[in-house]
């Protein structure tokens, strides 16, 4: 069963339609708040997944040094105005005593917390500390790149304006590492 209430949503959706002005019964959005509540469910399913879990399984390769996976297309939708921001995602850390997790956890971890109404900051924030918790490693850095859509087609009308937020903990945070790290994200965005 899912854990959204769909139905809900959906009723919802149908006053939105009527509140501005359209008639929810015609035949173009008929099916529309079944269909909104069932791409909220998706743009929202990180609300029910644990980071916990998804980090649980560590393995040991004996790898102290940096290890990042840059690039990492995401979608999120902005808590303020529930209207998406989007970007890619850098994600590094420095494995404590050569455990590792799986290269794909990096990524999922960004969709866990995506795939909320979130703030960029927050995002970042919060995909750095759950690497911190789960994998105790040496040093962790986030950096999220994003363009939000309630500054690109509505507010101050922006597109294109790009904003760029970092995290970073531990070892990472030691001058020499850190910007190591950042060479090799600021690399991918040539
Ligand atoms: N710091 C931060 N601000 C965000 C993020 N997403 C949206 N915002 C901002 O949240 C602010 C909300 O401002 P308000 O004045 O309450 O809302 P508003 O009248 O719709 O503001 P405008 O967007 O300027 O039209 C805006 O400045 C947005 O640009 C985010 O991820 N981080
Ligand atoms: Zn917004």
């Amino acid at each position: 069963m899912s854990q959204v209430d769909l139905p809900r949503i959906e009723a919802a959706i149908t006053e939105i339609l009527v509140a501005v002005g359209e008639d929810p019964g015609r035949e173009g959005l008929k099916d529309t708040p079944a269909r909104v509540a069932r791409a909220y469910e998706e743009a929202f399913r990180g609300l029910h997944e644990d980071p916990a879990e998804l980090l649980e399984t560590t393995f040991d390769i004996g790898h102290e040094e940096l290890v990042l996976v840059r690039d990492v297309p995401f979608y999120s939708m902005c808590e303020h105005h529930l209207v998406p921001f989007f970007g890619r995602a850098h994600i590094g850390y420095i494995p404590a005593e050569g455990r590792v997790t799986g290269l794909s956890k990096l990524a999922r971890l960004v969709e866990i917390y995506a795939k909320r109404p979130q703030v960029q900051e927050v995002l970042t924030t919060q995909v750095v500390d759950a690497l911190v918790e789960h994998l105790d490693p040496t040093g962790a850095i986030v950096v999220v790149e994003a363009e939000h859509l309630c500054m690109s087609m509505r507010g101050v009308s922006k597109p294109g304006a790009k904003t760029i937020t970092s995290a970073v903990r531990g070892q990472l945070r030691d001058a020499a590492t850190r910007s190591e790290a950042m060479s090799l994200i600021l690399h991918s965005s040539q």
